[in-house]
């Protein structure tokens, strides 16, 4: 297992304070966007706060980084036991859109799993980070706070993207009986269920492993689990050449039957949807 040590980790939230520099000297201010193959946009912002961390994670912890804004040519995260896999801005549409729901993300891969998640809202200037040894901190000018699971109340809250329809949420989420929902852009949505805002974070459209692994370290730390929606296994990174996630589920502190509930009804729709 690789720890990270307390000089890097400081390191690190001063590296991410400086990458959240770059992107909020463009924040509200007309930008030019150019988009991507799947259609998501950048920005100046985004590459600029690429340049910044993979340059300075490096320095903190000489492994290869793979930033959404930067791939490598080759799939050769398949070769490496351990990596940098970061966002430089998550929720880039909410960054344009001026929402405030975007956050930078960071996560050190071991072996297919995140072993260190650090998720920052630059608007917020606020960071949680998480590891097996520190569970969850949130650090911001206050200071650092240890936090714990937080159990949800009735209804339960579901936290779903900014943009992705309703019509699936709600057959999926019938199984529940009573619950609510809210939109948030980006992997704040994690945080959501650190804090106890959200019980349940589905996500049945695509995203990329840079998306989830920061909030998936986070989450497991205070005792939630991110589960492939077909195999009801934790998510894992870099095992295959491509680099986009199955379908999931993010839950923290609901009961196992409502899990497997879930997990049921998404293989009901599933086997509906093939079937026409
Ligand atoms: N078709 C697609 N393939 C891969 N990732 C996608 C995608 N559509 C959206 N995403 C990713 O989902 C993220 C937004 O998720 P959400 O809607 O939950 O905030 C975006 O992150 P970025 O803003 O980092 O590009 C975007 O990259
Ligand atoms: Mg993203």
């Amino acid at each position: 297992m690789i720890i990270l040590n307390d000089k890097q980790v400081e390191q690190t939230l001063g590296l991410v304070g400086k990458a959240a520099q770059c992107v909020m000297r463009y924040y509200q201010s007309s930008l030019n966007i150019t988009h991507k193959s799947d259609g998501s946009p950048v920005t100046i912002a985004d590459m600029e706060s690429s340049q910044c961390l993979e340059a300075g994670l490096a320095e903190i912890a000489n492994y290869p980084v793979l930033s959404e804004e930067n791939l490598p040519a080759s799939n050769a995260w398949l070769d490496w036991p351990v990596y940098w896999l970061i966002d430089p801005i998550d929720g880039t549409k909410g960054f344009i859109n001026q929402t405030d729901d975007f956050c930078i993300c960071i996560a050190l891969i071991y072996h297919h799993r995140p072993v260190f998640g650090l998720i920052y809202s630059p608007v917020a200037q606020r960071a949680w980070l998480a590891d097996s040894s520190r569970g969850v901190l949130q650090c911001d000018q206050a200071g650092v706070v240890s936090l714990k699971q937080s159990a949800p109340t009735a209804p339960f809250r579901v936290a779903i993207s900014a943009d992705n329809p309703s019509d699936k949420m709600r057959q999926l989420l019938s199984v529940l009986g009573d619950y609510d929902c809210y939109r948030r852009g980006s992997a704040l949505k994690f945080i959501d269920l650190v804090t106890g805002r959200a019980a349940i974070y589905p996500k049945m459209w695509d995203t990329s492993e840079w998306d989830s692994a920061a909030g998936h370290c986070i989450l497991e730390a205070v005792g939630g689990e991110v589960l492939d929606f077909k195999t009801a296994q934790p998510l894992q990174y870099g095992r295959r050449q491509s680099l986009i996630n199955p379908h999931f589920l993010a839950h923290s502190g609901i009961s196992s039957e409502n899990v497997m509930q879930l997990i049921a009804q998404y293989g009901l729709m599933l086997s509906a949807n093939a079937e026409r």
